[in-house]
């Protein structure tokens, strides 16, 4: 069996962070493992307060994963400070994974803050090039590019600007933007972008982490970065569809462990294209 592992923030209210990657990882059948990096006591409308775990505590969790199941791929959530970022950071560049996805997780949903605004040197700087993708959503690439993104070029352009921080490949993620949700990828040598109607709901919580975690579970189950996108997409595109009418604000998007069976193919207008 594959082994895939997140390091990431836990949300209790069980939709995003943590939570949501197990379960995304179960639907893959793959053997989830986890480094929490952050306790957050958040819900479906609001973040209450986080506390991060000690750097060396994440850096023994790491180790104790590693020096035991060496994953065959992992993704990095949130990592709220310079701290966590540098102990992660660290330990990557010392066990020299392969098949890494980073979401770089600013905010909340609701708008809540999540990374301190003052570590974005660091996570450009120490983190960033250990991705093998990076998956920034709309907000997230203007900060981490410098520019404002109204348009798939200005996605284009932003993912450029990342892909040249040293990572591997850039998937601008378009689920902040209007009209189809159009996500963007970049490879250094070519754009592919992957597109779907807009589903009308509230309920996106845990979007991001979804995706980030199904492309690290297509990644470990050998599908090149392209196809693992492709199939990651339709995942979270049917896990929204199907997302849940739970709690007061944005309900969590749902995982079946049967999606594959029965799920995918409720996706109308599945589109991909190379541009
Ligand atoms: N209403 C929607 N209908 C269809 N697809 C959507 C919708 N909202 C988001 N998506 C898709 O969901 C995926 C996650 O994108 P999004 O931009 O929401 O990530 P995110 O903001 O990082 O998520 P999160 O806030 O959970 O971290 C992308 O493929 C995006 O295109
Ligand atoms: C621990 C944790 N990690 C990530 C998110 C982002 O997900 P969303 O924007 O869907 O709330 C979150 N809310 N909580």
């Amino acid at each position: 069996m594959k082994k895939v592992l997140s390091i990431a923030g836990s949300d209790c209210s069980g939709g995003a962070g943590i939570q949501a990657d197990l379960k995304t990882f179960s639907a893959h059948g793959v053997f989830g493992m986890t480094v929490i990096a952050s306790v957050v006591a958040e819900n479906t409308f609001r973040v209450i307060e986080y506390q991060d775990i000690r750097p060396d505590i994440i850096e023994k969790q790491i180790d104790a994963v590693f020096e035991d199941i060496p994953p065959d791929a992992l993704k990095i959530g949130m990592l709220s400070c310079k701290e966590g970022m540098l102990a992660v950071a660290g330990k990557l560049r010392e066990w020299k994974p392969s098949n890494v996805v980073i979401d770089p997780v600013m905010y909340a949903k609701n708008g809540c803050a999540l990374m301190d605004p003052d570590s974005i040197d660091t996570l450009i700087a120490e983190v960033v090039p250990l991705a093998d993708v990076i998956t920034p959503n709309i907000p997230e690439a203007e900060k981490m590019a410098g520019i404002r993104i109204y348009t798939q070029k200005d996605m284009r352009k932003a993912a450029r600007i990342i892909h040249d921080m040293g990572c591997r490949a850039v998937l601008v993620k378009g689920g902040h933007s209007e009209g189809d949700a159009t996500d963007i990828l970049f490879d250094g040598s070519e754009f592919y972008s992957f597109s779907s109607p807009r589903i009308p709901t509230k309920n996106t919580h845990g979007t991001g982490c979804t995706y980030s975690s199904a492309i690290a579970s297509n990644l470990a189950l050998e599908l090149p970065i392209r196809q693992a996108v492709a199939r990651s997409k339709k995942y979270v595109t049917t896990a929204i569809a199907n997302a849940l009418e739970i709690g007061r604000g944005n309900g969590p998007t749902h995982h079946f462990y049967d999606l594959f069976q029965h799920g995918l193919s409720d996706v109308k207008n599945w589109r991909e294209d190379i541009t």
